[in-house]
């Protein structure tokens, strides 16, 4: 017992943030936004699997993993993150990499604690490389999406910096930067909304288990507790999806949304675990994501998101209604698609989804 006791008290001690790394979390958002302004074609990329990467993905995974592993260099460090360097280290890729260690160094430059040395294109390199781990079961794994969202980075709308940490295979702390988040609600089921945060964007969630998640603005002006909808009756509920239509069938979900629940609202439509954040403070009260069959989905495009709206109360499972699984890892070992909303909603959401799928697949 009292070894359990002192095991938990370890944990918690060592799960928290230092001030400095959530100081420098935060400058990487302020660098974020300011190359979302002036990104240039040449900043952007496409993967082998045909998605988006730019400079500010690159660099942000550099500086997180390299400000992470240095705050913990007396433990084990593990990262699992979503960019690797094999294109940056080819001669197609030295131009963006100059820009990316640019972007690297003038960023770590304002954080007085890490100006040891200026970074090398190598050291870069090797801090993206630091996210090769490929996490597990067992043992301590920090989970990085160092821009989730990346569609709509480039649109100039939601966009996301998703940080977990996971503990013998279960998410046990979450931190989701929104950089173009209002702070007053984008829902209709909103509870925390006030005059004075009415313009304000730019919102930090965070989540550690039993602890419940916290809200705090960018600028750190205001921190609050918050908590998930408490709608019972699903006709009010607003339901939050994808704005990219690749990601998820807005066709199935519109099935289950109006057609089944009764749902009035038109769908919100936002990229990246914003969603989870939004949701978690009760703008609205069901996620539906539902992509095509066979996606795989990735660790990082869920853990932060994941935590930080269960610990706000509320209920993150896939369409069999089994609670997502992050220990075989970097895949999430469901390919059906996943499902948020509150206990209360719970059990109709999930008939209401199986019913769909069920009719979708044998069409009457
Ligand atoms: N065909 C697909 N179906 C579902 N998700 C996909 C997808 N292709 C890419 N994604 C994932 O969807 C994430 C964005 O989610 P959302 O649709 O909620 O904005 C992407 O994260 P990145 O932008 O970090 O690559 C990517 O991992
Ligand atoms: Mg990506
Ligand atoms: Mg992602
Ligand atoms: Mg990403």
């Amino acid at each position: 017992m009292l070894l359990g006791v002192r095991h938990w008290k370890k944990r918690s001690e060592s799960c928290s943030f230092s001030g400095s790394v959530q100081a420098t979390f935060v400058k990487v958002l302020n660098i974020e936004m300011k190359v979302q302004k002036v990104l240039l074609q040449s900043d952007v990329h496409l993967k082998s699997d045909k998605t988006p990467v730019t400079v500010a993905d690159y660099g942000s995974q550099a500086i997180v993993s390299f400000v992470l592993e240095k705050e913990l260099s007396t433990e084990p460090f593990s990262l699992v993150a979503e960019e690797d360097s094999g294109d940056l280290r080819m001669e197609s890729g030295q131009e963006i990499l100059h820009r990316i260690t640019k972007l690297v160094n003038d960023t770590l430059v304002i954080e007085e604690s890490y100006t040891v040395a200026t970074l090398s294109s190598e050291d870069v390199l090797r801090a993206i490389d630091s996210g090769k781990s490929e996490g597990g079961s067992s043992g301590r794994h920090w989970v990085l999406d160092p821009i989730d969202g990346t569609k709509g980075f480039l649109r100039g709308d939601q966009y996301a910096i998703a940080l977990a940490l996971l503990d013998e295979g279960k998410v046990v702390l979450g931190v989701l930067a929104c950089p173009n988040l209002p702070l007053a609600s984008i829902g209709t089921n909103n509870k925390h909304s006030s005059e004075s945060s009415n313009e304000k964007v730019g919102c930090l969630f965070s989540a550690k288990v039993g602890e419940g998640t916290f809200m705090h603005s960018l600028d750190g002006s205001s921190l609050i507790k918050v908590h998930v909808s408490d709608i019972e009756n699903p006709e009010e509920a607003s339901f939050f999806e994808s704005f990219e239509a690749a990601h998820t069938s807005h066709d199935l979900s519109s099935a289950i949304a109006k057609v089944k629940l009764g749902v009035k609202a038109p769908p919100i439509r936002i990229d990246s675990q914003a969603k989870y954040g939004a949701l978690s403070r009760g703008d609205g009260a069901i996620y539906l994501r539902l992509p095509c069959k066979g996606y795989r989905e990735k660790i990082w495009d869920h853990a932060a998101g994941s935590i930080v709206v269960t610990e706000a109360g509320g209920v993150v499972t896939d369409v069999a209604g089994n609670p997502l699984d992050f220990s075989k890892g970097e895949h999430l070992d469901r390919d059906t698609g996943i499902i948020v909303t509150n206990r209360k909603l719970m059990p109709s959401l999930l008939k209401a989804v199986r019913e769909s799928i069920q009719e979708k697949v044998s069409p009457m």
